[in-house]
């Protein structure tokens, strides 16, 4: 019988086992998330009117269409508590008002510095400047309000797995505090960054990603006798190299940031 994977959270339930097995396995599941997301948004062409001229949209302030959108769903979000939630992190934490809704009670995994680490601003700048112009075709349909909830969905999406960074370097720093305790308190970075990277783990990451996008993306057809050179709505290639020059980067700096701020 097939297994049915029910959630790829690791910090909900009440009995926490937190190991770098599950965590890997929530960061595959992740993987899912990423590339449906990014084969949806290439349903739109890159509509870049939207996000690089601001105007006038919220009591006075000027903002682009997709800055006034997140904020707007961030705050509505954040009032059923998605930000209780340590694998979740906001975009725009000046904005950020308390739960009004009796929200689930975390048991406190990470340090309680991992508030503190957020790179979302990065994360924002990176996708709109530098992935989103690779994966979607030039051009402006007009269609600005289905493109900026496509690209909520790839923000978020993206920005838990990058955070998720947390949870791994927690894990990493749990199995091996002998290792770690020399290098966070003389802050090396680059020693860090030597301890907590698996090369081996990094390229079945990539290899697989590009495997998701060619089995989720590929033109489905029925007919036998239709063989032709295949489709795919999103480029496998750019998926791998989105993981291989972003995703896996920023995740590890996350887990450095996290790390400098573990014995604090
Ligand atoms: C997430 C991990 O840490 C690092 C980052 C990886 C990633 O972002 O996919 C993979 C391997 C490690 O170099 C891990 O070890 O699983």
């Amino acid at each position: 019988m097939a297994r049915v994977v029910e959630s790829d959270s690791v910090s909900g339930g009440s009995d926490v086992l937190l190991s770098l097995d599950s965590i890997r396995e929530s960061l595959i599941r992740q993987e899912d998330t990423i590339v449906f997301t990014l084969i949806e948004r290439a349903n739109f062409p890159l509509n870049s009117p939207a996000f690089e001229e601001s105007l006038c949209l919220d009591s006075g302030n000027s903002s682009s269409l997709p800055e006034f959108f997140v904020r707007e769903i961030e705050t509505l979000q954040a009032k059923i508590g998605r930000y209780e939630d340590p694998e979740e992190n906001p975009f725009f934490l000046d904005n950020i008002p308390p739960s009004v809704y009796p929200t689930h009670k975390y048991p406190p995994v990470l340090h309680p510095k991992a508030l503190s680490v957020n790179i979302n601003k990065r994360i924002w700048d990176t996708y709109f400047k530098e992935m989103l112009p690779l994966f979607v075709k030039p051009g402006d349909d007009g269609k600005y309000a289905s493109t900026a909830a496509s690209d909520l969905a790839c923000l978020q999406a993206i920005s838990r797995r990058i955070h998720f960074g947390k949870f791994v370097a927690e894990v990493k720093f749990r199995d091996a505090p002998q290792d770690y305790e020399p290098a966070i308190r003389a802050k090396d970075t680059e020693a860090l960054m030597k301890l907590l990277t698996f090369e081996k783990v990094e390229e079945m990451v990539k290899k697989r990603v590009q495997k998701k996008a060619e089995t989720f993306g590929q033109e489905v057809k029925c007919s036998s006798g239709e063989e032709s050179e295949r489709k795919y709505k999103v480029d496998p290639l750019l998926v791998s190299r989105i993981y291989g020059e972003w995703l896996i980067p920023l995740t590890k700096i996350v887990e450095v940031e996290y790390l400098l701020r573990r014995l604090d």
